[in-house]
């Protein structure tokens, strides 16, 4: 596996007073770190506000790892869907759940903060991320309410329970047992994760993305969140015209910059 890290300037530079917080955005299927690192245009923002960076890989890579036996790109390497597989042959490398949220994280605080902290990769964080990525975002988010300051994503799956790549990938790595799916699935969350602290999502969606209907139905997590502690705490912002591509996501980027740097401190 791959993972690219942007350190802002004031990393560099040494004028941030508090340590480097941390925002760490989810990739979307196919992608390596490398897609939003070139496309997402983040970098800029992150040296506006002060904030680190960190693209993980979107699934484990290497020998003798399984994937899809139809070698189609929206199941096993590069789909690893920010899930822990409990379903084999995947459950032995993919888990990606854990990954993500707990063990890059503790990695990369071992590796850079020897001495004192000066990049936050634990406490004051957040989380964004695209399509599967925003999936793994949101889920990752309600999962560990307290451990993020924010989440925000673009064209995310709401609800892969009933979209047919969150089927196929929770089938493989999960098994049947729709029990564990529902563990994941952000239209079951927002019903038993209690959002005590009125913490509200931002996302955005294009209207022209090919994926709109039939993968993401944006607006069922909406529907899923009316009469819980969500409801109106998710801006679903829709993007007239864009697609589902980083051209879409590079435009909307400043906007999620500037929403994660409040709940950051850093503005
Ligand atoms: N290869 C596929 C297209 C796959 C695709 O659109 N991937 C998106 C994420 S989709 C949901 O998770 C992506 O981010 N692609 C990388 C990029 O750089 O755009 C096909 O052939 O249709």
């Amino acid at each position: 596996m791959d993972v690219n890290i942007y350190l802002p300037r004031q990393y560099y530079e040494k004028t941030q007073s508090k340590a480097i917080p941390t925002i760490f955005y989810l990739s979307g299927l196919t992608c390596t770190p490398n897609n939003a690192s070139e496309k997402g245009f983040w970098q800029f923002q992150a040296d506006k506000y002060g904030f680190c960076i960190v693209f993980p890989d979107t699934s484990p890579r290497g020998e003798g790892v399984p994937t899809d036996p139809e070698n189609s790109w929206d199941f096993g390497i590069g789909a690893g869907f920010y899930v822990n597989a409990t379903k084999q042959p995947f459950n032995k490398n993919y888990n990606m759940y854990q990954y993500v949220h707990f063990e890059l994280p503790n990695e990369l605080n071992t590796y850079f903060n020897k001495e004192t902290v000066e990049i936050d990769f634990l406490d004051n964080v957040s989380i964004a991320g695209h399509s599967m990525g925003g999936f793994g975002a949101l889920s990752g988010y309600m999962k560990n309410l307290s451990k993020y300051k924010s989440c925000s994503a673009f064209s995310p799956i709401v609800n892969p329970m009933n979209v047919p790549w969150g089927q196929k990938a929770f089938n493989g790595y999960l098994g049947d047992n729709k029990s564990e799916w529902k563990e994941y699935d952000p239209c079951e969350l927002v019903k038993t994760v209690k959002n005590t602290e009125n913490k509200t999502i931002l996302i955005h969606v294009g209207t022209s993305d090919p994926f709109l209907e039939k993968q993401l139905k944006p607006t069922s997590l909406l529907e899923a969140s009316k009469g819980t502690t969500w409801e109106d705490h998710i801006n679903l912002k829709f993007a007239e015209g864009f697609d589902h591509s980083y051209f879409f996501i590079s435009t909307f980027v400043p906007e999620h910059a500037e929403f994660h740097a409040k709940h950051l401190g850093l503005i």
